[in-house]
């Protein structure tokens, strides 16, 4: 889950990309990137680090032009090199640059192909870079000095029939516009919206909503699964559905933790829908604990404080903010490694013991993935003296692996997996331990004003919207990007730039 945004606008769009990185970071820690286009020339920007330590006053001086993209990275591929932060550049046909959110499961297929076939070379290990190159192919297949819209939809309806995986992105056509296309099941999040300007209507394509708004762009819509927006260099905007059998299929784990909650994503709110999944617990506890002796109830900030506090409200038991978080430590599930990860939980979340003391506390998180977290916020509530310490998670058990664009590549890290609930409560150290139940998740996200009746929820019940998922290619991925393997490939990928592993 990456963050991706592009802008096509009337004046320099570097501080209005810069700016929409920033409202997206929470989808990206690892690396930014910015490339504008000015005059059929670009320039790029891209590093490891935050979007505030990635850009200078220097770097943004010298990303001039009226349109450009970005992208905010949690890799899901690949290393965390800096080689391969986005966007990604190939310089023919055209010169294109792409930005992607998500993750290709036939990226070993495509990335033969690309070779083979296409007389394609790619120089990392990134998925996104063999996107780039499979729409680059399909593009200069048409071989047409000046693309039109009708080109660029071919290119996509070719990428649609190759790619296999979850992908959100948008791609700069040097000197002729941007488009955003969104998989054939619309796993990843990707809308577009647009502002009026005295010179004349801007446009901006974003993961989320949120992008839009804090920018004064109005939403126009979501992109449907399979479709693509195109919006040219003067500022005509195009759109086509390019895949021959989409089906919605949205991930339910942006409403569960991804995604910002004053987003709305195809259409549903997801703060509201936040609130129902709190509700759906309260009603759960209701009916397996109509006794219970819950004192009050505390959410483990930040993304879980929305269902927390509704749960509340419906148990009628007090919310208390139990723990205090330090606002300069970033998301702690997408920092690369377990050492980072156990270390900044810590550093992050403090306890006000005044709030425990002597009580029976309800510690509500919106998932338990690794168990990270929630074993040393146990342990901080008993430590500031909790009687008894029970645990409820918005989200069912996290148990299978994720294959589109969410950095769960093995099921063994993976607390929940081959275990029971009670087991899990032991390992954590809760008194008791409540999971959501899949179908009132379900209902939680698809079932208010916008009907939504599918969604990717393989990792809480293993089925692959893509067909293409089985056993020999988990255990490819977890033996590739388990903890271990992944901290080698930093050391070694850390050393060069242009990196060929
Ligand atoms: O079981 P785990 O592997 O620890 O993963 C789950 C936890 O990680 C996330 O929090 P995070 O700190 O990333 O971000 P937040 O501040 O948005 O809650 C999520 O909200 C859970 O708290
Ligand atoms: N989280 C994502 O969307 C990752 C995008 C891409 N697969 C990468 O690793 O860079
Ligand atoms: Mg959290």
């Amino acid at each position: 889950m990456c963050g991706i945004v592009g802008i096509v606008g009337k004046s320099n769009v570097n501080q209005a990309l810069y700016d929409a990185l920033t409202v997206l970071q929470h989808r990206g820690q690892d690396a930014a990137g910015i490339v504008t286009c000015e005059h059929g020339r670009l320039f790029l920007r891209k590093d490891n680090g935050l979007v505030r330590d990635v850009f200078h006053q220097r770097h943004m001086q010298r990303l001039v032009g009226n349109m450009g993209i970005g992208h905010v990275r949690y890799p899901t591929a690949g290393s965390s090199s800096s080689a391969e932060a986005q966007p990604f550049y190939v310089n023919s046909p055209y010169g294109i640059t792409l930005a992607h959110n998500g993750n290709l499961t036939n990226v070993e297929r495509l990335s033969r192909e690309i070779y083979e076939s296409d007389l394609r070379h790619v120089n990392t290990t990134s998925d996104s870079e063999v996107l780039l190159n499979v729409f680059a192919h399909e593009l200069a297949v048409r071989n047409k000095l000046q693309p039109t819209e009708e080109d660029v939809f071919a290119a996509v309806s070719q990428v649609h029939r190759r790619c296999v995986g979850g992908y959100a992105s948008v791609a700069m056509v040097t000197g002729y516009g941007i488009v955003g296309f969104r998989d054939p099941h619309g796993i990843r999040p990707i809308v577009f919206g647009q502002r009026h300007t005295d010179q004349g209507v801007e446009y901006m394509i974003a993961s989320e909503s949120v992008a839009l708004d804090v920018l004064g762009f109005t939403l126009i819509r979501d992109l449907a699964p399979g479709e693509a927006v195109y919006i040219t260099e003067d500022g005509q905007l195009f759109t086509r559905q390019c895949a021959e059998n989409p089906q919605y299929a949205p991930c339910i784990f942006e409403h569960v933790y991804l995604a910002r909650p004053d987003s709305l994503m195809d259409g549903v709110s997801v703060y509201k829908a936040r609130l129902r999944m709190g509700e759906k617990l309260a009603e759960k506890i209701q009916r397996e604990r109509p006794e219970h002796d819950i004192d009050v109830v505390i959410p483990i900030p930040d993304t879980s404080r929305t269902s927390a506090v509704e749960l509340a409200n419906q148990l009628g038991v007090k919310f208390r903010e139990g723990f205090v978080k330090n606002r300069y430590i970033g998301r702690t599930f997408i920092m690369p490694g377990q050492a980072a990860r156990k270390k900044s939980v810590r550093q992050k979340l403090n306890a006000i013991d005044l709030e425990f003391r002597g009580k029976n506390v309800l510690l509500v998180d919106d998932s338990i993935v690794r168990g990270t977290t929630c074993k040393q916020i146990i342990q901080m509530a008993r430590e500031a003296g909790a009687k008894k310490v029970y645990f409820c998670s918005a989200a069912p058990a996290v148990r299978y692996p994720n294959v589109y664009g969410i950095d769960m590549p093995s099921a063994h890290e993976l607390i929940a997996h081959g275990r029971t609930t009670e087991e899990v409560a032991e390992l954590i150290g809760a008194d008791w331990l409540l999971y959501q139940d899949l179908e009132d998740l379900k209902e939680a996200v698809g079932g208010g004003k916008v009907k939504i009746d599918a969604f990717d929820c393989a990792v809480f019940d293993g089925q692959y919207v893509t067909g293409d998922v089985n056993e020999q290619y988990l255990d490819r991925i977890e033996q590739a990007r388990n903890d271990a393997a992944k901290s080698t490939v930093e050391r070694v990928s850390a050393i060069i730039d242009l990196h060929n592993n």
